[in-house]
């Protein structure tokens, strides 16, 4: 079975995925695979050294990503123009590597880790989709705290986002991190126990 994993930026997507991976899930994640497709060498580095200049790239000719951050967040059609040049390229990755563990590990449960399912309309792809939600207060300063972003920063990070109530509402499965990590573990054992016993894992 396929579950979508999903959330705003730093509400915890991470921290669900290990806690799953330790039960044994198996783990597509997205954010790890658009580092891997900017990798040197790769067509879409090119891309977009093309379309936003070689000011985005470092000496050794790694992407730096600070900088094209800055750019992306702060302007929404910069971010699309990314976006048509990373999408295809990620979304190619994952279905192959989805059919690769559907093939290898049918019995297992695979959760994808996809920061903008809904933004991106992927829920096809997933059996159901579990979101990790905190309040946007939180979220904020947690994503403060991790990246060392100032408020404005932050907040044009969320504003690319759909906001996080509205994929509460959407959400297939709940889960709410904005207490402790134990909280969110017995929230994560009471999820597998129940698949486990439906057979659906
Ligand atoms: C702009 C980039 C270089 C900034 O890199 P940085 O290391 O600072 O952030 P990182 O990649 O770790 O992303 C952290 C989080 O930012 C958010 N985010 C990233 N890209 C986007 C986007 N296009 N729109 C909205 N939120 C985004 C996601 O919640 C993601 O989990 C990078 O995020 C990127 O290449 N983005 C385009 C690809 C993409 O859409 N990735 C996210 C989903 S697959
Ligand atoms: N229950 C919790 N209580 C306090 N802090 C937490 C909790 N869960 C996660 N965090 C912290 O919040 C931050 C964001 O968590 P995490 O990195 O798992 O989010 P994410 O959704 O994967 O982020 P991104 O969207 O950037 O990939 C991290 O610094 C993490 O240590």
């Amino acid at each position: 079975m396929n579950i979508g994993l999903t959330g705003g930026i730093a509400t915890g997507k991470s921290t669900v995925a290990k806690l799953l991976t330790e039960r044994g899930a198996l783990l597509i994640d997205l954010d790890k695979i658009a580092r891997e497709i900017v990798e040197p060498g790769q067509p879409a580095l090119n891309r977009i050294a093309e379309r936003f200049g070689r000011e985005v790239l470092q000496e050794d000719g790694s992407l730096d990503r600070k900088k094209l951050g800055q750019i992306v967040f702060a302007d929404d059609q910069e971010r699309k123009a990314l976006e048509a040049i990373t999408h295809p390229a990620i979304r190619a990755v994952m279905k192959q590597r989805m059919a690769d563990y559907a093939r290898k590990y049918p019995q297992r449960l695979c959760v994808v880790d996809v920061p903008l399912l809904y933004e991106s309309g992927l829920t096809e792809y997933f059996e159901r989709v579990m979101v990790v939600y905190v309040p946007r207060e939180e979220q904020l300063k947690r994503l403060m705290t991790r990246d060392k972003l100032s408020a404005e920063e932050a907040e044009r990070r969320l504003a690319a986002q759909m906001d996080i109530e509205e994929k509460k509402r959407r959400a297939d499965i709940l889960i709410d991190n904005s207490g402790t990590l134990e909280e969110t573990q017995a929230q994560i054992d009471r999820f597998w126990q129940q698949t486990e016993h439906s057979g659906q894992a």
